[in-house]
């Protein structure tokens, strides 16, 4: 099991954190991690002033972070604060949208992320995606986990790379009997733990996961926060997600995001906060997520 705080439900809002002073909309809380914290030892990314641009409109402003070697990292905040946005960046796949440009700077392992030799394709193998629909191939539940091993050239021991995906994403026992039988029969959390699978399948080193739950029953998500609790001893997981008590249960540490109103009234996303999740959920620094964790906003 990882280091993951698992409360059941959220935490109490201290009283002092729920005061009913007026928020602050201009004080940008920069976390500073505490000396002991092992994540400054040990980060898999550094994420520095970064700000994401869709053609001109700066979407995301100045965020910086470090993400911890198996750690769970949860990204919170209202619609349109650029939650997604700055989750694309950590696998460069806002480099398929047309306009997108990043700048300031992600080292991952310590080496810039967007570098010019550095290969995105490479880096989206090593560095997978999940996403907020489940969206198996129309193919076999075997040639589904296969796919990714076989394009990389993978021509042996393919049957065990199948199994041992599937039984990493706790879909072994369900499907082993039917492993030719088409991905799109499966229920939607069977098919999102498939495309769990299907990104294990080539071995990553980071898991990121844009809305994981967002279209699942409650039962297939606390599988699938069953899951990514014991994937976590093995991979570094980062998840958006709207909800909030998900990202308390999972998470070790959570960022908080927030869209502020510029002077020509454009709206740019910003980390207000980013704190292991039991000080964000019981003692937040900044009123602007205890506004949002209280549900005053957002
Ligand atoms: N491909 C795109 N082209 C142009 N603008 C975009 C694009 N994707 C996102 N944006 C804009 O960037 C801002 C941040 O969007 P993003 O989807 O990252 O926010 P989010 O916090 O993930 O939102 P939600 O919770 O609703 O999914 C929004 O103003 C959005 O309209």
């Amino acid at each position: 099991m990882s280091s993951t705080n698992e409360p059941n439900d959220l935490p109490e809002v201290s009283e002092a954190a729920a005061g009913q002073e007026p928020i602050d909309l201009g004080r940008i809380v920069r976390h500073e991690p505490a000396a002991d914290d092992p994540i400054l030892s040990d980060p898999v990314f550094e994420v520095s002033d970064l700000s994401v641009f869709y053609d001109d409109y700066e979407a995301v402003r100045d965020v910086t972070m470090s993400i911890g070697h198996r750690r769970i990292t949860a990204m919170i905040g209202p619609s349109g604060c650029g939650k997604s946005t700055v989750l694309r960046c950590f696998n460069r796949m806002n480099d398929l949208i047309p306009g997108a440009r990043v700048a300031g700077k992600i080292a991952y392992h310590g080496e810039d992320l967007y570098a010019p030799h550095v290969d995105p394709i490479e880096v989206r193998r090593r560095i997978g995606m999940v996403f907020q629909k489940p969206n198996p191939f129309p193919k076999s539940i075997y040639d589904n986990i296969a796919y990714g091993p076989r394009v990389n050239g993978v021509r042996r021991g393919l049957d065990d790379i199948v199994e041992e995906a599937l039984v990493q994403a706790a879909l072994w026992d369900e499907v082993k009997d039917n492993l030719k039988g088409n991905a799109l029969a499966l229920s939607g959390g069977q098919q999102q733990r498939l495309c769990i699978a299907r990104t294990i399948a080539v071995k990553p080193e980071v898991i990121l996961m844009d809305e994981p739950c967002s279209a699942l029953d409650p039962i297939a998500t606390a599988k699938i926060e069953d899951l990514m609790k014991t994937l976590a001893r093995a991979y570094t997981i980062i998840i958006v997600t709207h909800n909030m008590q998900q990202a308390a249960r999972v998470s070790d540490r959570t960022a908080f995001l927030t869209a502020d109103v510029d002077e020509n009234g454009v709206r740019h996303g910003r980390l207000v906060e980013y704190d292991r999740t039991t000080q964000i959920f019981t003692t937040p620094s900044d009123k602007r997520t205890e506004a949002y964790i209280t549900g005053r906003f957002g």
